[in-house]
């Protein structure tokens, strides 16, 4: 029997970021992004949630070891994201602006390869408690 099941693996990260966009002038980033354009940046502890759909292998009964998910997610996004200015020290957000929407695709498109084809990937990410974003949609 081919069951389908979603399985979600919850980490979390803290890091530093500035919403900027460098094509438009001092006024207009404070115009867009108010207190989030502050030079001096600002952190948030985000919350990731990894969600994984595939059908349930019948010898293991999982669809991924969650062990295996927490390591890929360690290993590939947190050791990059994790304490780390967004906006100088991770060449994803180079030339991106690091808002919770780019996050949420920057960890979705490193993730994808490391997941096995024919599973959906979902990610969703909050930036506080209030404010979270999920993609893909
Ligand atoms: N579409 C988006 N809008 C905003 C983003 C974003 O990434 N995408 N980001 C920000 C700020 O960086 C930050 O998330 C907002 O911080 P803050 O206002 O402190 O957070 P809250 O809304 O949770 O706080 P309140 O006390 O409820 O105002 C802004 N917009």
């Amino acid at each position: 029997m081919n069951f389908k099941v979603a399985i979600s693996r919850r980490e979390h990260f803290n890091s530093a970021h500035r919403l900027h966009n460098a094509n438009w002038t001092d006024e207009m980033n404070l115009k867009v992004f108010g207190k989030c354009n502050n030079p001096n940046y600002h952190g948030h502890n985000y919350e990731l949630e990894v969600k994984v759909i595939g059908t349930v292998n019948e010898d293991t009964g999982y669809v991924i070891d969650t062990k295996q998910l927490s390591d890929l997610i360690k290993e590939h996004v947190l050791n990059k994201f994790d304490h780390k200015n967004l906006n100088l020290d991770v060449a994803e957000f180079k030339d991106l602006n690091p808002t919770a929407e780019n996050i949420a695709i920057v960890t979705y498109n490193i993730l994808r390869p490391l997941i096995e084809e024919n599973y959906e990937l979902k990610i969703k990410l909050y930036e506080t408690p209030r404010n979270f974003v999920e993609y893909p949609y």
